[in-house]
């Protein structure tokens, strides 16, 4: 099969990595790689498959001026909420390819170690039941795939969880201990459940891959983009300076923004996301943390 691609950062380059066990595999970028399959974009858009990575913050701008419909099916690998509209990706693609033809990437999946051959599980979530076993069997040896119809709820855990995983950061950077770690993790579980379902996710999802599964991953680790960025926050640094340091995207951050427009909007109580907010605003995160974790 041929596969296209999307984005030469992390996550593009760990699953072209992985995804060219069994298949032909092309990769673009916004800035040319020196890599033996980079094609062009419009080379890449003539794939029977397509792989997309453009961040959530991004993505929008880049369809609209990069994207044509030629009929690919269509794995989006990105996770977030866009600040600027609170539009979830699925919402975002809707403009330029039908439901059939779309499925989202989720569950607890570090490009680096992807990258390694490291066993790994995923989850493909599609109205297209057909379209999502068959982008699962594309996928190596190495990484086993599972399927669900459940779109909203493999948005809502992949976007939240990195929110909850910036708020973990914090909390190990201000060395809080454990016990707080647990409690804030699994208080980040309940309320992105409470969030998801609001908008019509499934509760199951909330306990399995997509969510426990990568919200565990990315809220214990500073292997985690957004857990660093908590870390940042609680050393003092302003995120000019933290996402400086960085050099990658972390979707927590833009994600973190379009909660708290939402939660204003319609007036729903998320307090980790909006603790999560005001110190990303400023708030000392001493203060943010007591706040959530004591009386
Ligand atoms: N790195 C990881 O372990 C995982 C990342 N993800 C998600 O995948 C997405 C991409 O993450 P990474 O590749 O790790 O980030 P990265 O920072 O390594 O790379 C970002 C990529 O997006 C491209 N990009 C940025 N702005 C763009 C624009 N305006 N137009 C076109 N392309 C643009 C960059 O050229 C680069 O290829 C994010 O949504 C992230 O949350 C999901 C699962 C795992
Ligand atoms: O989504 C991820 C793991 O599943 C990657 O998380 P970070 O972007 O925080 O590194």
């Amino acid at each position: 099969m041929s596969i296209g691609v999307i984005g030469a950062g992390k996550w593009g380059s760990a699953l072209a990595f992985a995804l060219s066990e069994k298949n032909s595999v092309f990769i673009t970028s916004r800035t040319p790689r020196d890599l033996d399959n980079f094609v062009t974009l419009d080379e890449i858009l003539a794939c029977e498959y397509l792989v997309v990575t453009v961040p959530a913050q991004q993505i929008a701008d880049w369809l609209e001026e990069n994207f044509v419909f030629k009929n690919q099916k269509i794995l989006v690998a990105s996770k977030g909420i866009e600040a600027t509209s609170g539009k979830f990706l699925n919402e975002i693609y809707e403009k330029y390819v039908p439901d059939e033809n779309i499925a989202f990437l989720s569950g607890p999946s570090f490009a680096s170690e992807v990258m390694q051959s490291l066993p790994t599980a995923l989850v493909i979530n599609s109205s297209n039941e057909k379209l999502a076993q068959e982008l699962g069997d594309l996928f190596p040896s190495f990484i086993k795939t599972y399927t669900s119809d459940d779109v909203i709820g493999a948005e809502v855990c992949g976007a939240y969880k990195n929110v909850i995983a910036i708020a973990a950061g914090i909390c190990n950077g201000l060395e809080l201990g454990n016990n707080a770690a647990a409690a804030l993790i699994s208080r980040g579980l309940v309320e992105m459940q409470r969030f998801g379902i609001a908008y019509g996710a499934k509760e199951e999802s909330f306990i399995g891959l997509s969510g426990a599964g990568d919200l565990f991953l990315t809220a214990s680790s500073p292997m985690s983009r957004n857990f660093r960025v908590g870390i940042g926050l609680a050393k003092g640094r302003t995120q000019k300076e933290i996402l400086e340091a960085l050099g990658e995207v972390a979707e927590g951050i833009g994600t973190a923004y379009a909660l708290h427009d939402i939660s204003v909007k319609q007036d729903l109580y998320l307090p980790i996301a909006r603790e999560v907010y005001l110190t990303l605003e400023g708030k000392n995160p001493h203060e943010s943390l007591k706040d959530l974790l004591t009386k």
